[in-house]
Parts: structure tokens; sequence; C-alpha cells
């Protein structure tokens, strides 16, 4: 069976790939123009072939097929290609090639492809014409739209976590108006834009759990020529837009992983809506092309129309598991254009024929499919019933969508209560989209379970025919008509058990959208509990906190104050310390002065004493004086003064003046005796000839050998130093006596000194022992003779 694709669009052009696998498998096969396809699970199944206007197999032959649309761009048509095919099915390689390789042909994706074409161009037409490329890149993801330039525009900003952050929440309006407009001048550039885009998606995607992998991304290159020729000629001015759509999967698979649901579903409207935008456009239907029936067709409005280049690549993954996703890329194809097919995809000519009770299950059926279409009119009139009163409240009969790109920013404020409520009803169309969505998959449900009632039925008609035969050979008509009434009767009975049980599983899923609502606000309300036991908590623990900061304050307090108290206490000790030390410093300066003042005195008294004998002198000298004059000593001897005795000074008498006359006999004793000792002590110098005659010593030293009268010398040296210490010593004694003699009367003194006679005696007695031994030691010196000293022969002559 072969649906042949007709196209009354030129402009529109569907192609298709089928990505290599590394084995052998028989599902898809394929020509220049043409795949067919197998189910594998059925050997029976017949093939269905799917034509394109070409099937390509490279990445060359992709570019080739594209080409005429760049040509086309460069006389000023816009053009769209359009990358469609389930996750993994070589939707981004065909766009983008392979990363790092994009100088191969064979390797390049079309827009490096592209690119290279527009920019030898701008190069042939150098001379003529001015050429001007600007690339931006976005994305649709969950119906929000991103800016995914930005990230090589402020490439340089080194901010790239803040340019994350404000990337998750961005939201473009549709026209995209602020979009990065990158200049190209070189295919690098343009490729390097591309690698930082998904560079910065796929961190996002590390970051935030919320984000998904599935999502549009729109690449859009605009070529703006200028005439260099003649410059009043306006510029020409058209793009060319690639968008690598979003995986185009059953919404069941999605259902296994969580929370892709919703991304699933917003995914497969844009793609329904996308393929209502093709058949328009290939059906030349320009006036009533849906594109506000998502914003994937809203963005790309400008190039869906009948007079821009369209091309759609249907891409395919031919793994034996993809045979539904295969099956519904090429549906999708077909879909997008006009089907001249004899017979519909789905054509089953094995149907069952009727078997008993059919009818009425048929009648149930149909019934239920009119009571689900009169909801959804039911819901679909409510919808629109709710937005013409919003117009009707807004008082306005414009398109509310086009109003909100277009308003500045005084009328936003105006127009902020009407925006609010456009959202909510956007909200409100969403849930019946939702509900329509829903709708038509349990219908789909229906549909299915309709088909395996009717496998099941078929099956055992089939068994029934079998067992009705051999009934027939072993027992009468009338046994068997039985039999077979009982039998069908069970086979009802499970039928309607089984439609009972699946009535209840749609009433369900029924009660859950309608109980929707309700849920949300029960969520609503635990969110708001969970909020108020954070306050408690955080109250709590802001208390405790509190209470630990003014018990470690009053810790702190109590330190402060006992290290304060420490170290006052420390302080009066060491005050105290320093004022004794003072008082005892005191003390010792009062006894110091004292016994300084106690040496004055004595000083004093020893001037005085001195003063006093010179007065004692001056008084003496005077009355000898007056004695003389009054005796005519000085007028040669002629007496002629006679000075009254009461003029006369009185001479100092003994009696009167005792310590006078105590210290002047101390005096005069000292001038007398001492003089008289000292001469006699006082010693005399020797010579040594002298000494050598006194002491009888007689040696030839002239004789002598000159080592002896060395050591001779040296001897008597030593002798020499002995006894002038000795009388060193003596002389010591000796002014310790005159010390005493001034102090002591005279008998005291001398009787010290006999003492000190003796005790000079032994000392010489010593003396000449001594000297003996030095002349028993020169014994051998026949010349030398020393004689003993004798008392006599001592050199002081007491
Ligand atoms: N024609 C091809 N020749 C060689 N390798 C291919 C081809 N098509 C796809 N591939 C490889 O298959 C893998 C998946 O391809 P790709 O990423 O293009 O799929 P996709 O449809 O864009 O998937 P997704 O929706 O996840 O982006 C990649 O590693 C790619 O290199």
């Amino acid at each position: 069976m072969q649906n042949r694709i007709t196209n009354a669009n030129q402009n529109y052009k569907i192609f298709a790939r089928v990505r290599p696998i590394d084995y052998q498998q028989k599902m898809v096969d394929f020509t220049n123009e043409s795949i067919s396809i197998r189910d594998p699970t059925n050997k029976n199944a017949e093939s269905k072939i799917v034509s394109f206007s070409s099937v390509c197999t490279t990445q060359e032959h992709v570019y080739k097929v594209i080409e005429p649309m760049l040509q086309k761009l460069i006389e000023g048509h816009n053009s769209c290609i359009l990358s469609y095919g389930q996750t993994g099915s070589g939707k981004s390689y065909t766009l983008f090639g392979q990363e790092g390789e994009e100088n191969k042909p064979d390797k390049r994706g079309i827009i490096t492809g592209a690119i290279d074409y527009l920019l030898s161009k701008a190069q042939e037409f150098e001379e003529i014409r001015e050429f001007e490329i600007t690339a931006t890149m976005a994305e649709l993801f969950l119906d929000q739209v991103r800016d995914l330039g930005k990230a090589y525009k402020q490439r340089d900003s080194g901010n790239m976590n803040q340019l994350i952050q404000n990337y998750e929440n961005e939201n473009l309006s549709l026209l995209i108006k602020d979009i990065s407009q990158i200049a190209i001048r070189s295919a690098k550039e343009l490729t390097d834009m591309i690698q930082m885009g998904f560079q910065m998606r796929e961190k996002l995607e590390q970051q935030s759990k919320s984000f998904g992998q599935k999502c549009h991304t729109v690449i859009t290159l605009t070529l703006v020529q200028k005439d260099k020729e003649n410059q009043n000629l306006q510029f020409m001015n058209a793009f060319i837009q690639f968008v690598d759509l979003a995986g185009s999967e059953r919404i069941a698979k999605s259902l296994t992983q969580e929370g892709q649901f919703q991304e699933a579903i917003l995914i497969n409207q844009s793609l329904t809506a996308l393929s209502k935008c093709l058949t328009a456009i290939s059906q030349m239907n320009s006036k009533n092309i849906p594109y506000r029936d998502s914003k994937l067709t809203r963005i790309l409005q400008s190039c869906l129309n009948s007079q821009s280049q369209i091309a759609l690549m249907v891409h395919i993954n031919p793994n034996e598991n993809n045979f539904e996703e295969c099956l519904s890329a090429l549906q999708y194809a077909e879909r997008t254009k006009g089907i001249t097919a004899s017979q519909p995809i789905d054509d089953n000519s094995n149907q069952p024929g009727p078997f008993p009770g059919q009818d009425k299950l048929i009648k149930k059926l149909q019934d239920e499919n009119t009571e689900l279409k009169a909801k959804v009119d039911f819901l679909q009139k409510e919808h629109k019933q709710k937005l013409s009163e919003i117009q009707n409240l807004l008082g306005i009969d414009v398109d509310l969508e086009k109003l909100f790109a277009r308003m500045g920013a005084q009328e936003l404020q105006k127009y902020k209560i009407q925006k609010d409520a456009m959202q909510k009803v956007e909200t409100l169309s969403n849930y019946v989209k939702e509900a329509e969505y829903m709708i038509e998959k349990l219908q789909k449900e229906k549909e299915l379970m309709k088909k395996e009632e009717s496998i099941k039925l078929e099956r055992q008609q089939c068994k029934n025919i079998e067992q009705k035969e051999e009934i027939r050979k072993l027992k009468g008509k009338q046994q068997l008509e039985q039999i077979e009434q009982e039998k069908n009767d069970k086979i009802l009975d499970t039928v309607k058990k089984q439609l009972k049980e699946h009535q209840q599983v749609i009433e369900k899923k029924v009660n859950v959208i309608i109980n929707l609502p309700q849920n949300i606000q029960t969520k609503t309300q635990e969110v708001q509990k969970h909020e108020d036991i954070k306050r408690q908590v955080k109250n709590e623990l802001e208390k405790e906190y509190k209470q630990q900061m003014d018990n470690l304050k009053a810790e702190y307090t109590k330190f402060l104050q006992d290290s304060t108290n420490q170290y006052e206490k420390y302080l009066e000790k060491k005050n105290e310390e320093i004022d004794h030390f003072i008082h005892q410093f005191k003390k010792y300066q009062e006894k110091k002065k004292q016994s300084s003042h106690l040496y004055c005195y004595r000083m004093q008294i020893k001037d005085m004493k001195v003063e006093l004998f010179e007065l004692y002198d001056v008084v003496m000298k005077t009355f000898r004086v007056i004695e003389k004059i009054e005796n005519g000593a000085y007028s040669s001897g002629i007496r002629s003064f006679n000075i009254p005795a009461m003029d006369k000074p009185n001479i100092p008498t003994r009696n009167k003046f005792k310590n006078l006359f105590k210290y002047l006999d101390q005096r005069s004793l000292k001038n007398t005796k001492l003089d008289a000792i000292k001469e006699k002590l006082a010693p005399k110098p020797l010579q040594m000839s002298q000494f050598l005659e006194n002491n009888n010593i007689k040696m030839n030293l002239t004789k002598m050998p000159e080592p002896t009268v060395r050591q001779f010398a040296s001897m008597i040296r030593d002798e020499l130093v002995s006894v002038l210490a000795r009388e060193k010593e003596l002389q010591k004694r000796v002014t310790e006596l005159e010390i005493l003699q001034s102090s002591n009367d005279l008998n005291t003194l001398i009787k010290e000194r006999d003492e000190y006679k003796q005790h000079y005696l032994q000392e010489v007695k010593k003396m000449n022992q001594s000297k003996r031994i030095i002349s028993s030691k020169f014994e051998s010196q026949p010349n030398l003779l020393i004689r003993p000293l004798t008392q006599q022969h001592s050199r002081y002559r007491l």
C-alpha cells in the first residue's frame, strides 16, 4: 500500500533522513524518494510506503537539497528549515553536524554550509553589493522564549553564573525584539555562538532540576543587502530560520519519566499546531493558517506562509523498537500534505464479522462518543464565551496578544488590569486545552479498547466455530444451540464486565480532571501549613539564639567584673609595696644623711682643732710680742711701754683650758718623739759591697762561673724581695704605732714597741736560718763563704 504525496505549493518541500545504524534491520527500506516501513512484530503486516521530495543519506546530500533555498534567500525570500523526528533520530546532526568537524563537507551541518554559502556570495558580489549577516539563537521551553545568543554576546563579561540565573527566569516577548543580534563575519563566529549557547543551556540543565531537556531551538540568519552601484535602491532584507524541533515521541513514553508529562503535552501541542499550519500552507490556504494555536507557530509566523521557502526534514531512527515513532513521523509528514491515498493507513481488511450482541455494544460506544463530544463542545463554548466576556469587560475589540506586544510603558499601566484578565483567560484556555487533550486521549484509549475487544471477540468467535463443529458432530442440533447460547451469554457477560471496568477507569480519570482545582487548593493549603511551621521554627530558633546571646553577655560581664576586681587587688598590693619601698628608701636616706652629718661634725672638729692651735699660736706670739715691746726688745733695750695688766691678754693656763692643753701635749709629743722614732726606724739604703762586708760575706765574683753568679744573684734578689716585703710590713706597723701614739700614752706605745721588737727578732732569726740553708747549698763553692747573721749584723739598729 502506498500513499502518494501531492502538494499544491511548490515552496514547501518534505525531505526524509534515515539515521544509519550499525546493524541490519528489516523494518525500514528506502529509495531516493520513498521510505517503506513494516511492523517488525507482525510477519504478515503490509509495508507502508511514503514518498518524499528526496530521501537524504549524507550531510552533503542534505546541503544539496537546501541550497536552492539559499539562492532564494539572496533574492530576498524568507526561508525555514524544520528538523523533525523523535529524540536521537539525528535532527541536531543534520543542522549542526559533527562537533569540531565543521570544515569537512561530509560532517558539517547545513547551518555551517549556509553561512559558507552566504559569505562566498558576499565575496562574489563584493563590488556591487554590501552584505550584512546577523544571527540570533533562541529556545522555546514550556512556552518560555529565551535568548541563547546572550552567552556569545556577553562572553567577555565573565559573569556566566549571573547570566544563567537571569536566563532561567527569562521570557522574551513573541516579537523577540530584544534578542541578541550577533554580527557574523566568519563561519567560526557562528559556530562559536551556537556552541556557547548550548554550553549555557547545558549548565542550566545541570543546575536547575526544573529545567527539562526537550525544547525547540531556533537559529535565525538575517541577510541585509545594499546595492553599491545604486545607493537609492532600498535594502534587501530576508532571513532563514533553522528550527531544531523537540523530540516527537509519544506522550506515553514521557509518562514514564516523572515531571515530563506537562513538557510532553506542550511539545506535542506545538508540533500539532505546526502540522496544521504546514497543511494550510501546502494547500495554499494562506488566509486560514492557525498561527495562534501555539507559541512555536507564532514565533515562526514570519516564514510560515505560502511565499516562504519551507523544508520539513523528517528524521527516522530505524531501530526496531521505534516502529511506532517512525510510523508516527511518516504520518506527520503526510498530514502536512494533501493525501490522495485510496485507503487510509490504518485500513484493516481483517475486520471481524458481526457477532451476537455486537450491535448493542456498538450502539453503547457510539452513545458514549456523542456524550463526550457534547462535553467537548460545551467546554469549547464556555471558553469562547469567557473570552468574549473578557473582551466585553475590557471594552476593546482587538487582538489582545498583538495589543500587548505593541504597548509602551505608560499604556502598560493603563492595560495592566486587562493584561491580568488576559493571563487568567490564557490559564483557563490552557486548562481547556488540557481537558481537550485528556478527552482526546480517553477517546483514543476507548478506540484501542474497542479494537482489543473486537480482536478478542474475533478469536472467541473462531473458537466458537471450531467448538460448534465438534459439538455438531457429537451432539444433536438442539443441544448444540443450547450450548452455543450459553457460551455466547457467558462471553457477553465477560465483555459487559470488562466494559464496566473500563468505564470505571474512564470515570476515575475524569474525576481526577474534575478534582484538579480541589487538589491544587489542598496542595496550596499544605504549602501554607509548611510555611507556618517554618515561621514557627524560625521564631523558636531566634528566641533560642537570643537566649544564648544573653547568657554569653552575662558570662562575659561577670568575667569582666572578676578580672577588674583581681586587677584592682593586684594594683592595691603593688601600691602598698611601693609605699613600703618609699618608706624604706626615706629611712635609708635619713640614715645616710645622719652618718654624713657625723662625718662632717668630725671634720669640723678636726678643722676647729687646727684653727684652735693656730689661734693659740697667734695668742702666744702676740703675748710674746707684747712682752718683748715692754722689755724694749724692739727699742734697743729701752723699756718705754708699760701696758696695764687689765689691758694685757691672759696667757691660757692648764687649769682653765684643760682640753686645749691636752691637745697641745699630744701635738708636741707627736712632733718630738715621733720624729726621733721615725729617724731611728727609717731604713737606710745599703750598698751591695757594704752589705757583703757587713755580713762578712767573702766571695770572689770574678772567679765564679757565670751560671753560679746568676743563681746567686737571683737568690739574693729573692731574699731582698722577701726582706723588703717584711720591711714594708714593719713600716705599716710603725705607722699604726704612730697613730696609736697619737691616741695612747707613751708607755703603752713603748710596751708595744718591745713586743714588736721581739717579733722582729724572731723574724730576723728566721731570715738567718734561711741564709744558712743558702750557704750550705753553696758549700761546694770554695770562694763563697756565708756567715750566719747575728743580732749585731741586723740591718736595723734599734
Ligand atoms: N546521519 C548520521 N550520521 C552519523 N551519526 C548520526 C547521524 N544522525 C545522528 N547521528 C548521531 O546520533 C546521535 C543522536 O543524534 P542527534 O543528537 O542529532 O539526535 P536528535 O534527534 O537531535 O536528538 P535530540 O532530540 O535529543 O536532540 C548523535 O551522536 C549523532 O552524532
